[in-house]
């Protein structure tokens, strides 16, 4: 038996085109590369597929309700921003995260040098321990638009439970 511990499950995804650039973020993480990424915000997928599993796991809808690409508002701006009021929705419901499983799927930049630090800096953002994300990273071995290395893409899957 579970007692009275309430949990809820969310999962997001996020793709960007890779464009102009000598930088991706990743997880609020300046990675190197030699390409950016097209986006209205600094177009980090990793922090909008988290975004969308929370959001999703409220039943909040997503990302592009919350923050239309349409507001200059959010031209340019740091995606941890985004993730600081999605868990501040969480946190005012009476959630908190219990863990987020994530993954990036590029041929390139290579991910696992940059996941610790990308581990480190969601956890610090989200309030919450190390233990609580996890980054992975797959290539498509080549196949479809990341495989031929057009874009970059992300899934979260996150674990709410009650406070
Ligand atoms: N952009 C990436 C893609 C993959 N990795 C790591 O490489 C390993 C092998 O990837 P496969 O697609 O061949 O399964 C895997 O363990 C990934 O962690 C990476 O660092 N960056
Ligand atoms: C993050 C927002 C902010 O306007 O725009 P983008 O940076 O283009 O990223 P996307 O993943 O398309 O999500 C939609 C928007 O909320």
């Amino acid at each position: 038996m579970q007692g009275n511990l309430n949990i809820r499950i969310g999962q997001g995804f996020d793709v960007h085109a890779f464009g102009e650039g000598d930088h991706v973020m990743l997880g609020g993480v300046r990675v190197p590369h030699a390409q950016g990424v097209v986006a209205h915000s600094d177009g980090d997928v990793v922090i909008h597929a988290l975004c969308d599993a929370i959001l999703g796991a409220l039943a909040l809808g997503d990302i592009g309700q919350h923050f239309p690409p349409s507001d200059p508002r959010w031209k340019g701006v740091d995606s941890s921003a985004f993730l600081r009021h999605c868990n501040a929705l969480a946190r005012e419901r009476g959630w908190t995260l219990g863990n987020a499983d994530l993954t990036v799927i590029c041929e390139r930049p290579k991910i696992g040098p940059h996941a610790q630090a990308m581990r480190e800096t969601l956890a610090a953002t989200l309030g919450v321990d190390i233990d609580a994300v996890s980054v992975k990273a797959t290539t498509s071995e080549r196949l479809g638009f990341t495989g031929r290395g057009e874009g970059i893409a992300a899934q979260a899957a996150v674990l709410l439970q009650s406070v």
